[in-house]
């Protein structure tokens, strides 16, 4: 594997907290009751933009949307730096200039070029555009004048930074209201918000820079944020102590099916790969010769008669347990979920564990009792969650899931969420689109499988777990498929072996 490429991406080493619009509120009040004058804040952040802008772009003929709040301030200033360096700048206003108020009034008054009224001329002979329209004040769908002028921006395809959000995307969901342009860059202050990484508002932000503009970190402590961006700043992958021995590293056991070995056994790499000090696959005894095929030190176990599951689950030291992939749907394998919730020990639920409760996912919720992953993607959630399926906001989907089902629901996509029972959540936005591919799923269930053994929380265990199935994709070969995750999944964790963690991880259970 190229040891070139670095990890962990610089994404994911940034402020793993995120902030709701109402908490960015108060994060900026309470930096302003600190001593920190308000205008400081607005002058850093046009600062931030206008620097961030120097980097990508040499001086071209910029046009600067300023809408009727601070996000408007905040281009006043953009304007001001931009034309101090040389930069040919417009200023386009949304509403009345007499109408601003506060830090957006003084800054305006420190333009000294002239302010056009928004129209759709403003984009004439425009190169570059900075979408100063609308930030966390967003309260309505974007229409009108503001509407079209969008619209045009993105159909015309002038490149455009947004400032703190692309107009139209909400802070808190990342859905758009009425309409948004999408940005080149877009460029928020302090910490990221939810709507930078939920799509469509992830995908519209385009990069993503989050600039410190002086609000002191420690107002953090009273607003505890309960969304983070997935990152090893919120996890420390386990790594053996020189007193180990394979019975402390845990013992994970995956159910495996009849048919479709193949998920059981890209589950059983995956969790050994991650550190787990023993594995057993259980499965009915004719195909455990598949199960052993290439993979010597995975212990096979039969599992044909009731009494066999029974001497499986009264052995303790069966610490963490997995079903579902490979498994088979219906009754069978939703009576042997239940027989592994009833342990109360670490579980994963996976693929047809989820889909075999279809008919009565209560009987499923009411039985977990113990620490519990589900990792359904998107048709395997709509089955267990029906009455959820029409809830739009993502997040607020998983974390009803988890809330309702007392376990961490990881639903898998693009942008894979990770929600606890408690209102944690963790949004994972790093993973390579490579990693579509079969038996992916599989990986990452045994990954989380392996972690658990090793004694990690299950939301710890999830978040880890999907990130390095990121960083492994990235690190492994073109044409990845599944079979080559586990190996380069043990790579990304190595590379991660520094000696500390980079702090105390947030309160993730
Ligand atoms: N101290 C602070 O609060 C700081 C705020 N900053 C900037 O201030 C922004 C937030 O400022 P505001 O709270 O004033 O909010 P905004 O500037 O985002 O927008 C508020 C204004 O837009 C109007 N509006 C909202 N949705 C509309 C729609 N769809 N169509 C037409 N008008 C609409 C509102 O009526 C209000 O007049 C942040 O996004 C950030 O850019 C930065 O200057 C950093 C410091
Ligand atoms: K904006």
């Amino acid at each position: 594997m190229p040891p070139q490429i670095p990890l962990p991406p610089p994404s994911a080493i940034a402020d793993p907290e995120l902030l709701t619009v109402a908490e960015m509120g108060r994060a900026d009040a309470a930096a302003v009751a600190a001593g920190v004058p308000s205008l400081a804040l607005m002058e850093a952040a046009g600062h931030a933009v206008a620097r961030a802008i120097r980097l990508r772009w040499r001086p071209r003929r910029v046009v600067i949307l300023c809408g009727p709040g601070n996000n408007g301030g905040d281009g006043f200033v953009i304007a001001r730096r931009l034309a101090r360096d040389g930069w040919p700048v417009r200023v386009a206003l949304l509403g009345e200039r007499d109408r601003l108020g506060g830090d957006a009034a003084v800054n305006a008054a420190r333009w000294d070029g002239p302010i056009a009224p928004l129209d759709l001329g403003a984009l004439d002979r425009a190169d570059l555009v900075v979408d100063a329209l609308f930030g966390a004040g967003l309260t309505r769908p974007v229409e009108g004048v503001a509407g079209s002028v969008l619209e045009a921006v993105a159909a015309r395809g002038i490149p455009s930074v947004a400032v703190d959000m692309p107009s139209g995307v909400d802070g808190d969901t990342g859905r758009v209201l009425g309409t948004a342009a999408p940005a080149a860059v877009t460029v928020t202050f302090f910490r990221a918000k939810p709507g930078h990484l939920l799509d469509p508002g992830g995908t519209l932000c385009g990069d993503l820079v989050v600039s410190d503009i002086g609000i002191p970190a420690a107002v953090l402590a009273d607003i505890r944020p309960m969304a983070f961006r997935n990152g090893p700043a919120l996890w420390t992958p386990p790594r053996p102590r020189p007193s180990d021995h394979k019975y402390t590293r845990g013992h994970a056991v995956v159910f495996g099916g009849a048919r479709m070995t193949g998920a059981g056994r890209l589950a059983a790499r995956a969790a050994r790969r991650m550190g787990a000090g023993l594995l057993s696959v259980a499965a009915p005894e004719a195909v455990l010769p598949l199960y052993a095929q290439d993979a010597p030190g995975v212990i096979t176990r039969a599992l044909e008669r009731p009494e066999d599951l029974d001497a499986l689950l009264d052995d303790a030291r069966h610490n963490a347990l997995l079903l579902g992939p490979g498994s088979g749907r219906g009754p069978v394998t939703a009576q042997r979920a239940l027989a592994l919730l009833a342990t109360g020990r670490p579980t994963v639920l996976d693929a047809d564990a989820l889909t075999s409760f279809a008919d009565d996912p209560g009987m499923l919720f009411e039985a977990i009792i113990g620490p519990v992953v589900l990792t359904p993607h998107e048709g395997e959630f709509r089955a267990l969650f029906p009455d959820l399926a029409s809830e739009a906001d993502r997040a607020a989907r998983a974390r009803l899931a988890a809330r309702r089902a007392g376990a961490v629901v990881l639903l898998k996509g693009p942008r894979t969420l990770i929600a606890a029972p408690d209102g944690h959540l963790v949004i994972n936005a790093d993973a390579p689109p490579s990693l579509a591919t079969a038996g992916s799923g599989d990986v990452l269930a045994g990954a989380i499988l392996g972690l658990l053994a090793q004694g990690m929380p299950a939301a710890q265990a999830a978040a880890a777990a999907v990130w390095l199935h990121g960083a492994g994709a990235r690190l492994g070969p073109p044409g990845l498929i599944a079979e080559d995750l586990p190996d380069a999944m043990a790579e990304a964790m190595a590379r991660l072996a520094t000696p500390a963690s980079p702090g105390p991880a947030p309160a993730l259970s």
